[in-house]
């Protein structure tokens, strides 16, 4: 492909997230996170990683936002701490965290960089989930609550809002897999879950049109959406990828967009697992509460096949060959095409911003200064280069956030591995660009490559 010139006002961003890079987690009056209570739980993070410490960006974030100044960053994705905010969850507010953030945006407006804001990416308030969490119906209006206090002290500088990051993974990773916080096995748990965070998203919409503060504003949700290929033309393989697609892409994708949970799925959950729990006009306040934007974060695809089981769940996933990530990702941008493509097609989205794309690799180690990453360099361009082929075929796509602007703690994976842009020295914290970075940089004041 030759030189790409992506459209005038192209929003190029970076995302974090509070738990993975703050720190700072007994500081200034925040309240306990089930990421708190489940790092410190013993077995459930390599090495006992926790976010404690983590990059101490809550300490640092002037010098953070001066180096993505130094960056050229456009945009900026970070969320917001639940529990600096309302450390029980709810009730009392901690001005100190609401001081925290105000000073976080105004760093960034000095430095000529758009904060878009995720309110929540998984800290939930330990003391909400000691009342049943997710799976409490008032927690959807505590959620609405904790989005109104946001959209009243930061509302007038911050015009990007995103209500929800990968609520597939806060429902399923965290209460059907157990490998997030709160570490539940329960299907029926986490098909419940979904409901109720689909209904305080749709609160938070809400709220947003009432808050006197949408003025120019706009407010969506971030789904993760991996496109799901068959292993062979056969029917079984595609009913395969008709399970598949439904339970990780269009149970979220249908209800955001249509206002109704896809038939297929809502039949075979209602009868396996009698989930979820749906009240009367529950959907119409889903329906009626439409997104300006769809936040996508895409890091690969899914090849399945029709699994050994009977049954429309009976799946296995196949790992063709090719390059692969640190996570076991297969890199393959032609998905992102195909994804946005789809969203394009089905559902008409409005406003798309690629909200976390990116990679971890072996490769980052710093030699006399510099991070080689040559392996993200070549993801990243790859990747942009299919973004670029879609907006060139019609997709509404204004904006992209790289996964992450810096290493961070990744989950159940603690420190192990490192998606940023910017490598960090987790004895010392030092920062340091790497050379995707420096190659990005470059990217955003080209406006293509
Ligand atoms: O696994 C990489 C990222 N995926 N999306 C959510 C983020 O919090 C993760 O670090």
């Amino acid at each position: 492909m030759g030189k790409i010139t992506f459209p005038k006002d192209f929003i190029w961003g970076a995302a974090t997230a509070s738990y993975q890079i703050e720190g700072a987690v007994n500081q200034d009056g925040r309240g306990e996170s089930i990421w708190d209570r489940f790092s410190h739980t013993p077995g459930k993070v390599l090495n006992g990683d926790t976010g404690d410490v983590a990059c101490d960006h809550y300490n640092r974030y002037k010098e953070d936002v001066q180096l993505m100044k130094e960056l050229g960053l456009k945009g900026y994705r970070f969320s917001v701490a639940w529990p600096r905010i309302y450390p029980q969850g709810k009730g009392q507010v901690n001005q100190k965290g609401l001081d925290f953030y105000n000073s976080l945006v105004d760093e960034l407006l000095k430095a000529g960089i758009e904060p878009i804001v995720t309110l929540y990416h998984w800290d939930l308030p330990q003391a909400l989930q000691d009342i049943g969490g997710w799976d409490n119906r008032d927690v959807t209006d505590y959620f609405a609550d904790y989005a109104f206090k946001m959209y009243d002290v930061l509302g007038d500088r911050v015009k990007k809002w995103i209500t929800h990051n990968e609520p597939w993974v806060v429902a399923f990773v965290g209460n059907a897999f157990g490998e997030h916080a709160p570490g539940y096995k329960d299907f029926a748990l986490a098909v419940r879950i979904t409901h109720h965070l689909l209904l305080s998203h749709a609160k938070a919409v809400q709220a947003y049109r009432q808050s006197g503060n949408d003025d120019g504003g706009q407010i969506g949700i971030t789904l993760n959406l991996t496109p799901v290929y068959p292993d062979s033309d056969s029917p079984e393989d595609s009913e395969a990828v008709q399970f598949q697609d439904g339970f990780q892409n269009r149970w979220f994708l249908d209800p955001v967009f249509k206002g109704a949970y896809p038939e297929d799925i809502l039949e075979f959950y209602q009868e396996k697992y009698n989930a979820p729990v749906i009240r009367p006009g529950d959907m119409e306040l889903i329906a009626d509460n439409h997104i300006d934007f769809l936040g996508i974060n895409y890091y690969t695809r899914a090849v399945v096949k029709k699994g050994r089981e009977s049954g429309f769940d009976s799946v296995e996933h196949v790992h063709p060959e090719g390059k692969y990530t640190e996570m076991g990702w297969e890199v393959y941008p032609e998905g992102l095409y195909d994804l946005l493509m789809r969203i394009h097609r089905d559902y008409n989205a409005p406003n798309i911003y690629i909200t976390e794309n990116g990679a971890a690799f072996k490769d980052d180690k710093v030699v006399d200064g510099i991070v080689d990453d040559q392996d993200r360099l070549e993801y990243l361009k790859s990747h942009f280069e299919a973004a670029y082929r879609a907006i060139q075929d019609g997709v509404n796509l204004k904006g992209y956030y790289v996964w992450s602007f810096m290493d961070n703690f990744e989950w159940a994976y603690g420190y192990s591995k490192r998606f940023g842009i910017v490598y960090v020295d987790y004895e010392t914290l030092k920062r340091t660009p790497k050379k995707s970075a420096l190659w990005y940089r470059d990217v955003i004041a080209d406006n293509g490559f």
